[in-house]
């Protein structure tokens, strides 16, 4: 079975309560209704009603198979801004404000999260990732044992033009601007969980730079080789290798010529790329011009599932966020 089959298919053994914050959005109202249709998830779409109805119409749904909650009217809205209120007043929110935040769409459908209405929400096919994550930054916060909140995305190659074929994650492609090596080496960490959790299989890591194996000598390979160590020492089990280029950690012919001692042998399946700018050019340029399925950014090291999608994301991706997050809150 292909990757993206199995996760959707572990979704629909064991679905959950899916926030969708931008049910306005004709993209999120067809992945809503192909989720309830394929039976991954239970959906509440947020926004106002007249429009989230108008838009299940042309799409030949049924309000009523969906719970829909429009902030505005909603009566869950004065406990959260009470709960809003007492989790922020340390940051100077005042009550007034913990009104008008909770009416908000992204953090009214992160508060269905955090008091437990839903079990994972999704955002950003219209926000940007820099308000969707901070939402979910605020609301629902980092599990202790994460240094740091990270994304990830799920990259599937399966075009027949693809010589390999698979899944792969490539981190941070997100959030993290500009990581120092121990924020790196967090990233790396958690990513390898990430991979293991959603796809059951051992992540084999690799800490990617412009340079393999000291070929290039330069402060920004030393920050890559330092978080090597550091998330080495801090999991002697992980299977890491860095520093690498991209082709000496995927193709094993460039592996052997590069890094003939790597113990990831050109067969990495986890690429942890040394910043954002690289990260999310990166992956843009695997989907868009290598044709690679995108499904991200995925957040990791939060308490509770919250995620965040590209704006110029299809209905198809939201659907399979979906599942992803089924899976994220089911193996809590
Ligand atoms: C995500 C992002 C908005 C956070 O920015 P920020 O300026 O730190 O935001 P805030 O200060 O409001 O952070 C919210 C809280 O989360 C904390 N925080 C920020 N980044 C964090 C991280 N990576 N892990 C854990 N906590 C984090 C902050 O300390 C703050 O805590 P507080 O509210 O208790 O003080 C910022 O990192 C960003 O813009 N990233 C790039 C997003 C982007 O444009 N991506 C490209 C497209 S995908
Ligand atoms: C992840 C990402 O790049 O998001 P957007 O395309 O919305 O900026």
């Amino acid at each position: 079975m292909k990757p993206l089959d199995k996760i959707i298919e572990t979704a629909r053994n064991a679905p959950r309560q899916i926030v969708l914050a931008e049910g306005g959005d004709a993209r999120v109202v067809a992945a809503a209704l192909r989720a309830r249709a394929e039976g991954i998830a239970q959906i509440t779409l947020i926004g106002r009603h007249d429009i989230i109805a108008e838009r299940l119409r042309d799409h030949g749904g049924d309000e009523h198979a969906f719970r829909i909650e429009d902030p505005a009217t909603s009566p869950l809205t004065e406990r959260f801004a009470e709960r809003y209120h007492e989790l922020r007043q340390g940051k100077g929110v005042d009550r007034e404000a913990a009104e008008k935040a909770v009416r908000e769409d992204l953090v009214f459908a992160a508060m269905m999260v955090r008091e437990d209405e839903a079990d994972g929400t999704i955002g950003g096919a219209v926000a940007t990732t820099a308000d969707t994550v901070r939402t979910a930054l605020q609301v629902i916060g980092r599990t202790p044992d994460a240094g740091l909140v990270s994304s990830f995305f799920l990259m599937m190659l399966c075009q027949p033009h693809h010589a390999k074929k698979g899944a792969f994650v490539f981190s941070d492609c997100g959030l993290v601007v500009d990581p120092d090596a121990s924020g790196l080496a967090d990233i790396a960490r958690m990513s390898a969980r990430s991979y293991q959790a959603l796809l059951g299989d051992r992540a084999k890591v690799a800490m990617l730079s412009f340079s393999t194996n000291g070929s290039a000598a330069h402060d920004r390979v030393s920050k890559v080789v330092e978080a090597t160590n550091i998330a080495r020492a801090s999991d002697p089990d992980l299977l890491i290798d860095g520093e690498l280029q991209f082709d000496s950690a995927f193709v094993e012919a460039v592996s052997s010529s590069k890094a003939p001692n790597s113990a990831l042998h050109g067969q990495a399946n986890v690429f942890v790329f040394p910043n954002l700018d690289a990260a999310n050019i990166g992956y843009k340029i695997a989907q868009r011009i290598g044709g690679a399925t995108a499904i991200g950014p995925v957040l990791q090291g939060l308490a509770k599932p919250a995620n965040d999608l590209s704006r110029g994301c299809t209905a198809d991706d939201v659907f399979h966020m979906i599942a992803v997050t089924v899976v994220q809150a089911a193996s809590r």
